[in-house]
């Protein structure tokens, strides 16, 4: 079975095909009125919303490939992490957290293909607060305010969310399906009462308040992965035809003229040819939260210390990359129950199971997104946050690092083998069943950064993020591991038998299991980040010194240049950030056409 999946990995041949025949391969000094780089979802929507305009010609330039069949298979999202799709990054050493992983380097994966990371995540869909939208636009962003960005969401959504029909929350009409996941374990049926009985409600967590117990809605299209490029692209990538695309190849510099400071276009390596491409209106950088803050900083904008330290001639000091924001989550506690034999584990996959996913069966197990069951968004008692902001949410999980047996996940998140062996396997010797939460914590005090290094365009920046160098951060995921807790002792959950998997992580054997300095060791071993970085480019005005674009996007100080993803977000939101980069792409798209029309 496991040889299956791996031939499964390696089909593809009709998208290589497609890749050769529609590749708009770049010319040397070619004109475009604009460059996108970078195709992942705010990407994405630019280059169709911008190409809605027949005499606009746009140029999306993506450093990976294509999507193929593991893509489309949400079960599979944990194994993408260890193919071509994923830039592959790994933070500096961490001295307070990841301490289970290997040399106590968290992985910090990124999509690297057309699509970018909403073709490798976990496709869960959610918004965040109507506060962190009001306090970007408190901090001196006018226009993003909740009120001012929800249109936006809106204009990207299908929801066909069962129950959501007359919300003025969610639209049905967008290219961006939203669905529920058909497929369910008793024991997340079994959660989501538990949490209402503990005095959590139901809720719609994309709606008039996030606080409560939901299923989660998630970003497939009949129970296959719905990404930014079978969203916004595939639809027009063959009729549209001021839409040019390349892929496999890479921007290495946004090109900048010196006395005007203006930007004209990119450096292009493709097939190991450098090109110049030049923009006639604008250059967009929607690189995401590492690569945007690399290009700027290659093309001489960035902080004076780190290009004059690597020999980059400086053309506006900005503080790129400075700050890091994360969303950090303890990967745990397990539970298991009393039963056996209905928990998914990866030898359990058969090429029948196949078969029916593709027949148009979306209620397997394959449409599972990656396990993720349900979402709980909890104040806990010691927080200071407004009665209606969470400071920590639960992810319900079907399974564990169980469930692919020690394989994709443990892999994909760079853990060292013996977190498996020790703690996990176990529960498959056993076939025991049994479920997790990620417990994740939505405002860190702790703050990281990014620099570069040397000046060569092909290396890895160096991303610290600093995870829990702020004990408090610990704190808040410690108070959420007590409500998961009892959320588990109510009757709903009882009825399935369950108790809590208390086999010590290694490295924590010394507390007592279940005690709170257990828990807060446990939390620095098997720190796990959900990969919502933000912050590298940050929005806001230009008298305030950390920020590198105003709300128009545009990098201070440098005119056709902008910023449109995910490293412009100020703040930590109080979401996963996939749906808040297609809702930058949508209004990006919108100042940008107001503009220039
Ligand atoms: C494993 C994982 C799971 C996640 N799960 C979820 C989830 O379930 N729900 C959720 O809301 N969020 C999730 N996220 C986060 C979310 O997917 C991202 O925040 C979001 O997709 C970021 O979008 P973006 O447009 O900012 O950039 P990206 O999607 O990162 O896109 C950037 C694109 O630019 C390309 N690029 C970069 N540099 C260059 C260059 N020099 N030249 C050309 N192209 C370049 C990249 O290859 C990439 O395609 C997850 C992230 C990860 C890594």
């Amino acid at each position: 079975d496991k040889q299956f999946l791996s031939q499964m990995f390696n089909i593809g041949l009709g998208n290589i095909f497609k890749q050769n025949l529609y590749n708009d391969a770049p010319q040397q000094n070619a004109e475009y009125d604009f460059i996108v780089v970078g195709s992942g979802p705010a990407g994405c929507v630019l280059a169709n919303r911008l190409s809605e305009n027949p005499q606009w010609q746009v140029y999306l330039i993506e450093a990976g490939g294509v999507e193929s069949i593991p893509h489309q298979i949400p079960i599979m999202a944990a194994y993408l992490q260890g193919t071509h799709s994923n830039w592959g990054y790994k933070s500096v050493p961490q001295r307070a957290a990841c301490l289970g992983m290997n040399n106590q380097e968290c992985a910090l994966p990124r999509g690297k293909i057309l699509g970018g990371t909403s073709s490798i995540n976990f496709m869960i869909y959610n918004r965040g607060n109507r506060r962190d939208f009001d306090r970007w636009a408190e901090f001196g962003n006018e226009g993003w305010s909740y009120d001012e960005v929800l249109p936006y969401f809106l204009k990207s959504e299908n929801s066909q969310v069962k129950g959501l029909a007359m919300s003025p929350y969610h639209n049905h009409s967008g290219p961006l399906n939203v669905e529920d996941v058909r497929y369910r374990t008793e024991a997340a049926k079994a959660y989501v009462k538990a949490a209402q009985e503990a005095g959590h409600n139901k809720t719609d967590y994309n709606g008039e308040s996030q606080m409560g117990v939901s299923f989660v809605q998630a970003n497939t299209l009949k129970g296959r992965r719905h990404s930014a490029y079978r969203a916004y692209i595939e639809p027009i990538r063959y009729t549209r035809k001021n839409l040019h695309i390349v892929t496999m190849a890479r921007v290495t510099k946004v090109l900048i003229d010196k006395q005007t400071k203006q930007a004209y276009g990119v450096r292009l390596l493709y097939r190991n040819t450098l090109y110049t491409i030049k923009a006639r209106k604008e250059v967009i950088l929607s690189a995401g939260a590492f690569n945007s803050p690399q290009l700027l900083m290659l093309s001489g904008i960035g902080p004076e210390d780190n290009l004059k330290g690597i020999g980059v001639p400086i053309i506006k000091e900005l503080p790129v990359g400075k700050l890091l924001y994360d969303h950090m989550c303890h990967f745990g506690p397990t539970f298991t129950t009393n039963s056996t034999g209905k928990t998914f584990f990866v030898s359990h996959t058969t090429p029948g199971l196949f078969a029916s996913f593709f027949a148009g069966d979306a209620s397997t197990v394959l449409s599972s997104i990656g396990g993720v069951e349900a979402l709980t968004f909890v104040k806990t008692p010691h927080s200071k946050e407004p009665h209606d902001m969470p400071d920590v949410k639960f992810i319900t999980v079907a399974g564990s690092l169980a469930s692919d047996e020690g394989t994709g996940l443990l892999q994909g998140a760079n853990f060292r083998p013996e977190i498996y062996t020790k703690v996990y396997k176990p529960l498959n010797d056993a076939q025991t069943d049994h479920f997790s939460f990620l417990v994740m914590q939505f405002h860190p005090k702790s703050v990281g950064r990014l620099w570069l290094h040397n000046r060569n365009p092909l290396e890895w920046p160096r991303i610290n993020p600093k995870f829990f160098h702020n004990s408090d951060d610990v704190e808040d995921i410690l108070e959420g591991i007590k409500e998961v807790i009892r959320i588990s002792q109510m009757p709903a959950m009882q009825k399935l038998g369950v108790r809590l998997h208390d086999i010590p992580v290694p490295g924590c054997e010394g507390h007592n299991f279940g005690s709170d300095d257990y828990w807060r060791c446990s939390i620095r071993v098997m720190s796990y980040t959900l990969h919502h970085q933000v912050a590298t480019c940050r929005m806001g005005p230009e008298a305030d010194n950390s920020t590198v674009v105003n709300a128009r996007l545009q990098v201070h100080g440098i005119g056709r240049l902008r910023v449109a993803d995910t490293s412009i977000i100020p703040f930590p939101p109080t979401c996963h950030t996939n749906a808040a980069s297609f809702m930058i792409g949508e209004k990006a798209a919108d100042m940008i056409r107001a503009e220039w029309s």
